[in-house]
């Protein structure tokens, strides 16, 4: 039975799920060395934020299948670790971006109106009306930064509040930024016209202290800063200064660049709300996101796809549905023309064609590649590290795309450069779901992939098939099925021939020795 490891407190919906396809342990509070010690046991690893997956820890997995975060935020897992080492990584996009949203909008109210003071000061016993002035958040202009599901939650409810929204998000449309009622400025205007601004942003090498002594500069002394992303977003120093002296309003955090947080003088200043990383901590978040990961994870065990892999391309059950048939044609296909052009290809082009001309067409091209490092890496190979495998063998990839269709609905042509020289095949499916090959290095045939096959390069001259019939007859070959290829009469001609039985040993070289053959290859599908 396969074994997750479950390393922080999760809903126990999601390990109820589980437990119906694998053992679960859940041990929270490890260390890094107390995992590095029993992950090589585990198939599978869940986590939330507490959990570092360091590359050592995806190292020593050495049966992982799959890590999954449950929550939004991958950035304490090193993915390209695990997509190196062939593990999928998910996680639960959406389970908890309301959870998340109400958390920002609670802190922004909270600073507004001074909550948590007023709270403290009446729970000592305190009656400081006139302390405790706030601000009303109505006509106030609230800087969103990452217009994504969180922002754009956090940005239709503020709009009910009365306030006008400025929003900074490069990978966002002012098409989509008007359907959410927020103008979207540059970052330069949403400091300087902001009156709150708050974070939503995944943590990148562009999002690292994005708020930092230079930025606040350009900030009204009036502003109040909400992150409930992640911490290191904001220059944790040169907020505390610009809070200490009085350069801003007030901050409140739910994410720090240290969790927990350590020492620090942000609990010293009275202008700062803090929460221990709670935005996601709502009971109908942390149900979603257990449901929605360990669902995956037990997918994933049972040898079927997940829907939210952050390394491997997304789709949708339709997509998924349409290219699954094609997915073994693209990976039998990649096998194929690497054992037709040899080891260490230098490139291989990919042509979509007919129905699998299409965007969402791009798994194929993965399985093509997954097809064609099967050779050499065998299970080693997956849909997740195929493409990383390829470029550090310094294989260039070359994708085309080609409506048009000549006999089939959709084929996929490959073309592969090897130490053999270049070689190409197209392969089909039959209505049926059969695969075909239907053109090898150009030449046109129809032949099933068998487990071993047999392809010549020949004149095409009487009496050369019934020779290589006889040949591996006297061998004891059988001959399940054989298709011969030509573009003209007389010239040269391809043989494409499935047999029963593998090749004996020396029978390559004597075909090779037939008068009119001018290569021969063999192939085990
Ligand atoms: N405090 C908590 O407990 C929680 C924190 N989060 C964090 O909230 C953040 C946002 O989450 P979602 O809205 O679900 O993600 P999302 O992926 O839906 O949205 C992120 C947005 O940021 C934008 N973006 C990326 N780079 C940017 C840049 N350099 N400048 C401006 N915009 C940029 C993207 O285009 C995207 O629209 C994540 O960091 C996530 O980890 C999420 C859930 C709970
Ligand atoms: O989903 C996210 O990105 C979060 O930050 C939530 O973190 P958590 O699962 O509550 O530790």
């Amino acid at each position: 039975m396969a074994k997750v490891l479950v390393s922080d407190s999760i809903d126990p919906v999601g390990v109820e799920i589980l437990s119906q396809v694998a053992q679960v342990d859940v041990k929270t509070g490890l260390s890094a060395e107390e995992i590095i010690q029993i992950i090589p046991e585990y198939d599978a690893l869940m986590l939330r934020s507490s959990t570092r997956v360091t590359k050592e820890i995806v190292e020593a997995g050495s049966k992982l299948q799959i890590i999954g975060r449950a929550g939004v935020g991958v950035d304490n897992i090193d993915v390209p670790a695990a997509t190196r080492q062939g593990i999928i990584v998910v996680n639960s996009p959406e389970g908890n971006t309301i959870a998340a949203a109400e958390h920002a909008l609670a802190m922004m109210l909270s600073l507004s109106r001074h909550i948590p003071d007023a709270n403290q000061s009446v729970k000592a016993n305190k009656w400081e009306r006139n302390r405790f002035i706030g601000t009303e958040v109505y006509k106030k202009n609230l800087g969103v930064v990452g217009l994504g599901k969180i922002g754009s939650h956090v940005a239709a409810v503020a709009r009910s509040l009365g306030m006008k929204i400025l929003a900074y998000d490069p990978f966002i449309s002012k098409e989509r930024a008007d359907q959410l009622g927020c103008t979207l400025v540059d970052l330069e205007l949403l400091f300087a016209e902001s009156d709150f601004i708050t974070l939503h942003v995944p943590k990148t090498a562009e999002t690292q202290h994005l708020i930092g002594r230079e930025t606040i500069a350009k900030m009204k002394p009036t502003v109040r800063i909400i992150n409930c992303s992640r911490g290191g977003i904001i220059d944790e120093l040169a907020l505390i200064e610009a809070l200490e002296s009085g350069r801003i309003a007030g901050a409140a955090l739910d994410v720090f660049e240290q969790e927990p947080l350590g020492e620090s003088r942000l609990r010293e200043l009275s202008n700062v709300i803090l929460t221990p990383h709670l935005g996601a901590s709502t009971t109908e978040a942390q149900v979603n996101v257990a449901i929605d990961v360990a669902e995956q994870i037990r997918d994933v065990l049972l040898g079927l796809p997940a829907r939210s892999a952050v390394n491997i391309p997304g789709l949708t059950p339709d997509v998924m549905e349409k290219l699954r048939p094609y997915l073994q044609l693209a990976e039998t296909m990649g096998n194929l023309v690497s054992q037709l052009a040899g080891g260490r290809c230098d490139s291989l082009n990919v042509r979509l064609q007919g129905e699998l001309a299409t965007k969402d067409s791009q798994p194929l091209v993965i399985a093509a590649i997954k097809g064609l490092l099967s050779q050499a890496l065998r299970e080693r190979v997956n849909y997740v590290n195929a493409a990383i495998e390829a470029k550090e063998r310094g294989i260039r990839v070359i994708e085309t795309r080609d409506a048009s269709t000549r006999d089939y609905s959709g084929s996929i042509h490959l073309e592969a450069n090897g130490s053999m020289g270049t070689h190409s095949v197209t392969g089909a499916l039959l209505s049926t779901g059969e695969i075909r090959i239907t053109d090898l290095d150009e030449f046109p045939i129809n032949v099933p992939p068998s487990n071993h096959m047999l392809f010549t390069l020949h004149q095409d001259m009487p009496g050369i098939i019934g020779k290589i019939g006889a040949l591996l007859g006297s061998f004891n070959v059988n001959i399940a099925s054989m298709q011969v290829g030509r573009k003209i009469i007389r010239g040269d001609a391809v043989m494409a021939l499935s047999l029963d039985d593998p090749l004996p040993e020396g029978l390559l070289s004597e075909i090779t020795k037939v008068p009119g053959i001018r290569d021969a290859y063999t192939v085990k599908l």
